[in-house]
């Protein structure tokens, strides 16, 4: 399918499949749509039923077929077989609504889908790499069905979303991630490359079920984990030396190591620890124009330091300097909590991430604490009394009443922000936050969540959530020749996110949003991508350009869901 990289626009598509071969291909199939000169052309006559359907057809019979099914569950597993079955079809379901579809194709209905993939698998779709595939990945990685690869998404299963270690089953959200990426920044689905690395699970309840898909061992960890994502990662740079690879939902000191391993020598991204920080960041920035405290004065409580959590802090950090405050003052106006409690400098297990946040050991000598081995979330709280409050934990409803009312007394506009996903595992409900803080506090969350009503108005919840950022940060890859990602480039993405916020020119921001409603996460990936290569070349990272022919090519990089006319392929193809 070497030709369809070529396919945007109104262009024909040249293609050497026919017959049931080509309506087997997701990318090109068009079902019932083919029309007669196609027919002839692709020897499709009797395989299809007589009269032709046009995409606008196909789409509206989908939606009464996903609108009369129970739950967003079963829309997730019948939507997800119409992407096996014909791309294109999916993707203009989505566009007519992707407000309605988000939260079915990704988050919240995603997590029980990878829960249940194991039942609900049906088709192969990217790939699954198992630790005994190891010693021929490069074998695996030259098939020529892939030559087109632009974009991978890569997890191990180990922590997935709020709901920890789903092995294989984790497949779900690099297939979902992908198809946002198509969704919101226009990546062509033919460049995209979904990937489960199998390197086993140590959740009891999938290794007894025995219809679990993956490799039934117990997690592999330590050097030979390492060597077999060193053979993965070298397999992937020789295969595709331009290509964004994207980790995702991989265990904590996994992902840190592994970030830091790989990020100076090609081009790879981390989305839990640097797209969470890049929209926490845009959306903080948009919250201090909607009345939140200067950067200067923020005191930030942390909950949840893993990955996330210190990506956060990290990019915070570095926003912090960048307006003039001096690196270690940065780092103190962090309060990180873990299951440990407050991390503070010479506690047992601080991890390479939290290091520059530990708090002195002596921090607490002035408060009242019952366990001083052990300060928890609400007496850092009570005693911190900070400005913000970031939730990445994954402990449902671990925000209580007693931990976020001290902070109300405290500022005119604390902002919450509870990210764990999905629904189960956030810290706290958007309603409760609003109650608990009079009103007053700035609200996001990590997934969507309908506008709660406080003392007779309607307040917008925040979805503060990775997709408006990576989505961008692959249209910035593909469009702008980008080869390393790096935490300037995060910074302009989450500036460029700021600067479309609705809140900035707004009277009364209570009421208003942070940041643009999902239905324009594409302008979004536009000014994001747009950012991200601007940064990019001026770091050298990038291949020197105008704007004109940037913005040129991000409008060309752009795949849009709609049926081309197919041609027969000449002389050499790959397929
Ligand atoms: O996928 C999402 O909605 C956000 C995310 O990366 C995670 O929670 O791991
Ligand atoms: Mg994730």
């Amino acid at each position: 399918m070497s030709d369809t990289v070529q396919s945007t626009g109104n262009v024909s598509l040249h293609t050497a499949l026919s017959g049931r071969e080509l309506l087997d291909c997701p990318v090109l199939n068009k079902g019932n749509a083919f029309d007669g000169r196609e027919r002839d052309l692709f020897g499709l006559h009797g395989l299809l039923p007589a009269r032709v359907a046009t995409l606008a057809e196909q789409v509206d019979l989908a939606r009464a077929r996903l609108a009369a099914l129970p739950d967003n569950f079963s829309r997730h597993v019948a939507l997800r077989e119409i992407q096996d079955r014909n791309e294109t079809l999916f993707y203009a379901i989505v566009d007519q609504a992707l407000e309605a579809w988000l939260p079915v194709i990704y988050t919240p209905a995603i997590g029980q889908a990878c829960i249940r993939f194991s039942h609900i698998w049906t088709r192969p779709r990217g790939l699954f790499l198992s630790f005994e595939d190891r010693g021929r990945i490069a074998e695996i990685l030259s098939a020529p069905q892939w030559d087109n690869v632009r974009v991978i998404v890569a997890s191990d299963g180990g922590s997935i979303l709020g709901i920890g270690d789903q092995g294989a089953n984790g497949m779900g959200i690099p297939i979902g991630k992908l198809s946002l990426y198509t969704a919101c920044g226009g990546l062509d689905p033919a460049c995209a490359l979904p990937i489960l690395l199998d390197v086993g699970t140590d959740n009891t309840t999938l290794l007894e079920d025995p219809e679990y898909i993956g490799w039934r061992h117990r997690r592999v960890r330590g050097a030979d984990y390492d060597a077999f994502i060193a053979e993965f990662v070298t397999a992937v740079h020789a295969r595709w030396p331009n290509v964004a690879l994207h980790w995702e939902d991989l265990s904590g000191a996994d992902a840190l190591r592994i970030l830091r391993r790989y990020r100076d020598r090609m081009c790879t991204y981390n989305d839990d620890i640097q797209g969470t920080a890049a929209v926490t960041a845009g959306a903080l920035l948009a919250a201090i124009r909607a009345g939140g405290a200067p950067l200067a004065q923020q005191r930030i409580v942390v909950f949840g330091a893993g990955g996330a959590g210190c990506g956060i802090a990290d990019l915070l950090v570095q926003m912090m300097v960048a307006e003039g405050m001096a690196a270690d003052e940065a780092n103190r106006r962090f309060f990180m909590v873990d299951i440990n409690g407050l991390v503070r400098e010479g506690m047992a297990d601080v991890t390479e991430g939290q290091q520059p946040f530990a708090q002195p050991a002596d921090i607490a000598s002035g408060w009242t604490v019952a366990d001083p081995a052990h300060i928890t979330l609400a007496e850092v709280m009570e005693n911190v009394r900070p400005t913000m409050l970031i939730g990445t934990s994954g402990q449902g409803g671990a925000f209580t009443r007693d931990i976020v009312a001290p902070m109300a007394q405290q500022s005119a506009r604390p902002v919450i922000f509870a990210l764990s996903n999905p629904t189960a595992n956030i810290e706290a409900m958007p309603g409760d936050l609003l109650e608990w803080t009079e009103g007053r506090a700035i609200i996001g969350t990590g997934g969507p969540f309908a506008p709660v009503s406080y003392d007779g108005r309607s307040r917008p919840v925040d979805q503060i959530n990775n997709s408006y950022v990576f989505p961008g940060v692959g249209l910035a890859v593909v469009a702008g020749g980008i080869t390393r990602m790096t935490d300037g480039m995060l910074l302009a993405a989450a500036h460029a996110l700021a600067g479309l916020s609705p809140a900035a020119d707004s009277d009364d921001p209570t009421t208003i949003p942070l940041l643009p409603p999902v239905s324009e996460l594409r302008t979004v990936a536009m000014a994001v991508a747009r950012a991200v290569i601007r940064q990019g070349r001026a770091e050298g990272v990038a291949p020197p350009a105008s704007d004109d022919a940037t913005e040129a090519a991000l409008k060309a990089a752009v795949w849009t869901a709609q049926y081309r006319p197919y041609e027969k392929a000449v002389g050499e193809v790959s397929r």
